[in-house]
C-alpha cells in the first residue's frame, strides 16, 4: 500500500472526520460532500501520513477510513479534543465558535453567559490568524473570562462558502450537544482588543515592512534577473535593518539543486526547493531574493502559497525581455549553442516559458539602464509598502 501525505486542508478533514466532529460524514469524497480527498492517479487504497511521516489512517477502496495513530505533537495539541471529550469535560457550558481575536466589545457579550467553551476555528483558511496565534489569543481571552475554556477546531474552509458555513454549524452543533450555542455579532468595523490580545495579533500579522518578503525574479535566460536582483540586494544591505538572502538561479543549480537537468520536472523540483527555502527565510521575517527563470506558472503559484502560508509576503517581477534581445545579449553563448542544437531543452528555443498574467510589477530591460529599469521594481515595492528603497540615481 502506497504512503500518502494528504494536503494541510485535507488533513485538518481527516482529523474531523476521525475524531467524530464531522458526523454524520465519517469518510471522504462522499457525494456531493466539499470534504474531499485527493489520491495520486489509479490509487484508491493508501496509509495517509503527517508531513513527518507517522501514519494516521488508512483509507481503502471504498472509501472507508481506519484510523491508526493520533497526532501527538504541534503546539496546543492537547486542545484538540474530540466531540465525546467536550461533553465529557465541558457538558452544560454555552459553545462560542471563535474565527478570530475577541475585541472587548464581544467579551463584554460573553460576560454573563455564565462558563463558556470557546470553540476556536483554526482549519487551513478559516481566518485571518495563523491557528497558533488564534489559539493564544483565544486563551488570553479565556483568560479575561470568569469560567472559559478553549478548544481547537481544525475546521478548514473548501472554497465554496455556503458549504462552509452549513458544514461549520453542524460541527458547532455536534460539540454543544443539547447545549447553547452562542454566535459573537459580526461587527462592520474592527473593533477595540484588550492589550493582551493586540499584542498577540501584531505579532502575527507584523507591518508590511517588517514581514518576512520573497522578492521573486522570473523571465528568460539573459533577460535581466540576476543583474536587477543583485542591485536590489545592493540596496538593500546599504540601507541595513534587513537580513538579506539571494537564491540566484545559477548559484542554487551549483549547490542545493545539483544534478538536476532541465525537464519539466527537474526544474519543478528546483523550483519548489527555491520555494521551501524562500518560505523559510519569510517565516523568520527575512527578505529572500529569488532569480530563476521559474518558467510554468503552477510552480510559480505553489511558491506563491509556500511562502504566504509561512505568513511571507510574495511578490512577483516578471523581468519581460524579449526574446530577441536577450538573443541579441547572449552573455554566456547559451542561445547560439541551443540553436545548434547542442543544449536540448532551452527556455525559449526548445522549452516553454509560461509568461506571468499578474505579476507585482513587469520590466523590460530592452533599451534602459539598469537603474532606471530597478526604480520600476523599487517604486512598485514601495507602493506595495514593503521596501522603501532610494535607488541610486533618484
Ligand atoms: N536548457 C536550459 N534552459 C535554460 N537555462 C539553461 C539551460 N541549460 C543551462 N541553463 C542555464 O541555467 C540557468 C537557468 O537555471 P534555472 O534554475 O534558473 O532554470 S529553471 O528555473 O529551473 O527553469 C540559466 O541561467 P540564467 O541565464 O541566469 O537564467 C542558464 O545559464
Ligand atoms: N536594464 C538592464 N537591466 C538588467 N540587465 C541589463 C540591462 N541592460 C543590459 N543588461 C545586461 O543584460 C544581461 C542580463 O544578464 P543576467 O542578469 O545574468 O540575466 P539573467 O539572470 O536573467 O540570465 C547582463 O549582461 C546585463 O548587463
Amino acid at each position: 500500500m502506497i504512503q500518502h501525505c494528504p494536503s494541510p486542508t485535507e488533513l485538518d478533514d481527516l482529523e474531523l472526520l476521525v475524531s467524530g466532529a464531522y458526523a454524520p460524514l465519517t469518510r471522504f469524497n462522499e457525494p456531493g460532500s466539499v470534504v474531499t480527498l485527493a489520491l495520486p492517479d489509479d490509487v484508491v487504497e493508501a496509509e495517509l501520513v503527517d508531513p513527518e511521516g507517522l501514519p494516521l489512517a488508512r483509507v481503502s477502496t471504498d472509501g472507508a477510513l481506519e484510523p491508526l495513530t493520533h497526532a501527538q505533537y504541534g503546539p496546543f495539541r492537547r486542545l484538540h479534543l474530540t466531540p465525546t471529550q467536550v461533553r465529557e469535560h465541558h457538558a452544560g457550558a454555552t459553545f462560542v465558535p471563535v474565527a478570530d481575536a475577541l475585541t472587548d466589545a464581544d467579551l463584554a457579550d460573553l460576560r454573563g453567559l455564565g462558563r463558556v467553551v470557546l470553540l476556536a476555528l483554526t482549519g487551513t483558511g478559516t481566518g485571518s490568524l495563523s491557528p497558533v496565534a488564534l489559539l493564544r489569543a483565544s486563551l488570553a481571552a479565556a483568560a479575561l473570562l470568569d469560567d472559559a475554556a478553549v478548544v481547537a477546531v481544525p475546521l478548514p474552509a473548501h472554497g465554496d462558502a455556503d458549504a462552509d458555513h452549513a458544514l461549520g454549524t453542524r460541527v458547532v452543533a455536534t460539540y454543544a450537544g443539547p447545549d447553547p450555542v452562542h454566535a459573537l455579532a459580526d461587527a462592520d468595523e474592527p473593533g477595540e482588543l484588550p492589550e493582551a490580545i493586540a499584542a498577540i495579533v501584531e505579532e502575527d500579522r507584523p507591518a508590511p515592512e517588517e514581514q518576512g518578503l520573497v522578492l521573486f525574479f522570473t523571465g528568460l535566460s539573459g533577460s535581466g534577473k540576476s543583474t536587477l536582483a543583485r542591485a536590489l540586494m545592493d540596496l538593500l544591505l546599504e540601507q541595513g535593518g534587513r537580513t538579506v538572502t539571494s537564491l540566484d538561479g545559477d548559484v542554487v543549480r551549483r549547490h542545493l539543486s545539483a544534478g538536476l537537468t532541465f525537464s519539466r520536472a527537474d526544474r519543478e523540483t528546483n523550483i519548489r526547493r527555491i520555494g521551501w527555502v524562500a518560505a523559510e527565510i519569510a517565516r523568520h521575517g527575512g527578505v529572500a531574493v529569488c532569480s530563476p527563470i521559474a518558467p510554468f506558472a503552477e510552480t510559480r503559484e505553489q511558491v506563491r502559497e509556500m511562502v504566504e502560508s509561512a505568513g511571507g509576503a510574495f511578490f512577483l517581477v516578471h523581468v519581460a525581455t524579449p526574446l530577441e534581445e536577450c538573443e541579441r545579449r547572449d552573455r554566456k553563448g547559451l542561445y547560439a549553442k541551443a540553436r545548434a542544437g547542442e543544449i536540448p531543452d532551452f527556455t525559449g528555443i526548445s522549452s516553454p516559458y509560461e509568461e506571468p498574467e499578474d505579476p507585482a510589477v513587469r520590466v523590460d530591460t530592452t533599451g534602459r539602464s539598469i537603474e532606471d529599469a530597478l526604480q520600476d521594481v523599487l517604486v512598485a515595492l514601495d507602493r506595495a509598502g514593503f521596501l522603501h528603497l532610494t535607488g541610486a540615481d533618484a
